[in-house]
């Protein structure tokens, strides 16, 4: 069974509150997407390897430490996981993006995929799927079974908030990916919004509705 892991970090809990508060408008919105993801790359990448090197500095040699140089690419989910990849490439801006567009049919919530594009090497590449909702989870996991059979082997999800439907979905159909969320909610309404939630990320990302 794969883990789940909530953030509690309090910047991360203070900006999502601002998030998810109707008034705020598209720009702050944006912004604060922004923000929160690149404050959860920095705990998602507790465990990337390190190497050691020598560097010279102003006084002389210091052994010291960089990154080991593991293949990451980032997979946000179209449309709304977009809003979620500059934050993290402004700390981890070596890794590719690759895309999944993927909408939820509004009458079936059953996810439609229209298009595909990974970056090279996905057999070796760790992955970082990235979408700010999982709610029924359909989309999460047909996201992430496009990689598998392009050959991903090693993925992550990450997620702002997500609905316990969704968690337990995702967590069946790919019990080797482990979750990351800044919130885990109560519930979907009957339209298979996520209740509180924030309502619909791509519409507020990007001033559509
Ligand atoms: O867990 P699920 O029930 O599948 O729902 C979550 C999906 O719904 C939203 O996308 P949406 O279909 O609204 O597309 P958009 O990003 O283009 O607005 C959201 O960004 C997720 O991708
Ligand atoms: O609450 C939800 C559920 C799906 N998609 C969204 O954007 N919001
Ligand atoms: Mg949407």
């Amino acid at each position: 069974m794969s883990k789940v892991f909530v953030f509690d970090h309090p910047l991360i809990q203070h900006k999502l509150t601002h998030i998810r508060d109707k008034s705020t408008g598209t720009k702050e919105f944006r912004e604060l997407v922004d923000e929160v993801a690149a404050l959860m790359a920095f705990e998602i990448t507790r465990d990337l390897q390190l190497q050691e090197v020598t560097v010279e500095t102003p006084v002389g040699p210091a052994k010291a430490k960089t990154l080991a140089g593991k293949k990451l690419g980032l997979v946000p989910i179209l449309r709304a996981g977009l809003g979620m990849v500059d934050g993290i490439l402004k700390l981890i801006p070596a890794a590719k993006v690759g895309h999944v567009g993927l909408y939820r049919d509004p009458e079936t919530l059953q996810p439609v995929e229209y298009y595909v594009k990974l970056p090279t090497d996905v057999e070796e590449r760790e992955f970082i799927v990235i979408d700010p909702m999982l709610a029924t989870g359909g989309s999460a996991a047909e996201a992430i079974n496009s990689l598998k059979k392009r050959g991903a082997k090693n993925i992550k999800l990450m997620c702002l908030i997500a609905a316990p439907e969704g968690v337990e979905v995702v967590q069946k159909e790919h019990p080797d990916v482990d979750i990351y969320l800044a919130a885990m909610d109560e519930k979907l309404n009957e339209k298979g919004y996520i209740v509180p939630g924030l309502g619909d990320a791509g519409d507020r990302l990007f001033g559509t509705k």
